[in-house]
């Protein structure tokens, strides 16, 4: 040890934990305490003072990035500040610290490095994933919550390696901020598994595997490693799974959703929250699910994860199985999937079209059947966008859509802004205020022939922070369809789509008002489906009470 690591060994420790840290709001009988005599300035402020001269010194920060990293070193010394001013400013700092912001700082991750905050597990050294946790010394019943990425499809901007941990850690922001997840009770993990973005590899500040993505074998022992690691050690923890790649993530969930406590937020979390809105435009419309006609534009991980949930819902309001699947259209790049369709995905099967029901449709240069061929023909009442491609939605294909449907369902649910399918202004205008439309992303209202617009946010940070904590009040062993069902319902249940141009969700003002009542759905759907192993008497009182709030607690904390 050199004379500098000693001297940082001893330095007061309340000071550098940022789960204890109050700075300058240390009482001087806690200074004394705690060690800290002589190591802050004299005066004792407040959290409220601390909150105002931290939003100050972060509204002088000259962008969005710029605002996102100071955030994080806020995170990183003192989280009861943090989550005060993340949560004062809520609808002001949610696209900060998540989406669209949180996209850039995963590109940036390598150059804006300053700290690491979570866990780095490496696909070369598998045998640390049990001695990495360790670290954190923390004992089976302190965990709720792990949120890991391989970091292989981030938002819609695709592979970005060790970057990735940043949307883990967004992730937890979220589930603290909307839905009192005790940050003390978190994990964000980066799995990484190398990257196949050459940039990355040949960027000389890149902090992540410097090889190709490990696939095969290889990265399946990988995955159940961890997966029987973190179980193993903390038996209680929910096990988010974010942004993997399409046939990853679905085989995930697949093998191991029935022996961990898995839930795929692009797949489920999106799926539910594409319900919720779409439960509330049947209100509008007053086309009842069993009729609707969905056409998915992007046929991946988040697309056919919110078809399976459409269908499903289809069913249940009393469409036969094969006629709900019917009732849904995939495009993916080449077009319409049909049975012809070559390297067509497992997933994408079942929806694939039968190539007869399409001959007298007219084929596009490429043989394949597009967009707006798809919308002429099918006459959908929804379509949603999760694709990636920016402009996807042309005034032609918004045209068609108001022409085939009285109250079209619209979802450009790309992620972030610069992938958005299109802009909601224009799908009013160009629909002439007909659409029913939500995106993934905050956006401004949109005035049209003197109504008020307000674009909902069909993100699925309006729903998972709900989902998460209704698990970890009732313990619940596994998220079951009746959970997430419950979670689209209660979201839908608390809009009023009554008034010209409402939104056909909550409002990101009201998220922790809405996971609240979205908790303590999903905690009567798990004892409803025999998964919950707590039932308290009262659901909604068990939630409040086990909501995290940012306030420093009673004495001294290291
Ligand atoms: N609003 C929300 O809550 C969420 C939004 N998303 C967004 O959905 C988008 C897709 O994400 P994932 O499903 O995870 O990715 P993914 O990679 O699994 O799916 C994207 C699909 O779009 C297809 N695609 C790409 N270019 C196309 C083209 N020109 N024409 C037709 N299809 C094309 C791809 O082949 C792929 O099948 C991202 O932008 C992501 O941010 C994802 C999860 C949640
Ligand atoms: C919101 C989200 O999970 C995504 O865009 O991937
Ligand atoms: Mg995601």
């Amino acid at each position: 040890m050199t004379e500098h690591t000693v001297r940082a060994a001893h330095a007061p420790s309340a000071l550098v934990d940022p789960l204890h840290n109050r700075g300058v709001a240390f009482t001087q009988t806690e200074r004394g305490a705690l060690g800290l005599t002589g190591r802050l300035p004299s005066a004792v402020l407040t959290l409220d003072q601390q909150a105002q001269r931290a939003y100050q010194q972060l509204r002088s920060q000259e962008s969005d990035l710029a605002k996102n990293v100071y955030l994080e070193q806020l995170h990183d010394r003192n989280e009861v500040l943090y989550y005060k001013v993340l949560m004062d400013h809520l609808v002001e700092l949610l696209p900060v610290v998540y989406d669209p912001t949180v996209g850039q700082a995963i590109e940036r991750y390598s150059h804006e490095y300053r700290r690491p905050r979570g866990i780095f597990l490496s696909i070369d050294r598998p045998d640390d994933i049990e001695r990495a946790f360790s670290t954190l010394r923390l004992g089976p019943e302190d965990v709720d919550l792990i949120v890991c990425s391989d970091a292989e499809q981030i938002l819609g901007i695709g592979d970005w390696g060790v970057g990735g941990i940043q949307i883990s850690v967004g992730k937890l922001a979220v589930y603290t901020a909307a839905a009192g997840i005790d940050p003390a009770r978190v994990i964000p993990v980066s799995l990484d598994v190398g990257t196949d973005r050459e940039a990355l590899l040949k960027d000389p500040l890149y902090l992540g595997n410097r090889h190709a993505r490990v696939r095969g074998a290889a990265y399946d022992a990988f995955i159940e490693k961890y997966l029987r690691t973190v179980s193993a050690m903390f038996p209680h923890a929910l096990l988010h799974f974010e942004d993997f790649g399409p046939s990853n993530a679905r085989r995930i969930l697949q093998t191991y959703g029935d022996d961990y406590r898995i839930f795929n937020d692009d797949m489920q979390g999106t799926g539910a929250i594409a319900l919720a809105a779409a439960l509330s435009a049947v209100k509008v419309s007053g086309v009842p699910m069993r009729e609707q006609k969905l056409v998915v534009f992007g046929a991946g991980t988040a697309g056919v994860g919110i078809a399976d949930q459409l269908r499903d819902a289809m069913i249940r309001d009393g469409a036969g199985h094969e006629q709900a699947t019917s009732q849904v259209w995939l495009i993916d790049k080449p077009g319409l999937l049909t049975r012809h369709t070559s390297d067509l995905r497992d997933f994408q099967q079942p929806y694939a079209r039968d190539p007869a029901e399409v001959t007298d449709w007219t084929a596009g240069d490429n043989g394949g059947y597009s967009l707006l061929e798809t919308v002429k023909q099918v006459k959908p009442t929804t379509l949603l966008g999760t694709s990636t491609v920016q402009g996807a939605f042309t005034r032609e294909v918004v045209e068609a859509m108001a022409a085939g449907t009285e109250r079209p369902l619209i979802l450009p649910l790309s992620n972030p802004t610069s992938r958005m399918e299109a802009s909601p202004d224009d799908v009013i205008a160009w629909s002439k205020g007909k659409a029913l439309v939500a995106v993934g992303v905050p956006v401004e209202p949109v005035e049209h022939n003197k109504v008020t617009y307000r674009i909902a946010q069909a993100n699925n940070a309006l729903l998972y922070p709900g989902v998460g904590l209704g698990t970890i009040v009732s313990a619940a062993s596994k998220v079951t369809d009746g959970m997430l069902l419950a979670a689209a319902q209660a979201v839908a249940d608390q809009v009023d789509v009554s008034a010209p141009g409402a939104s056909l969700l909550p409002p990101v003002e009201k998220l922790r008002e809405s996971s609240a009542l979205t908790a303590a759905a999903v905690a009567r759907a798990a004892a409803r489906d025999s998964v919950a192993t707590r039932t308290p008497d009262d659901p909604d009182q068990a939630v409040r009470q086990a909501m995290w709030q940012p306030v420093y607690g009673e004495g001294t904390t290291a």
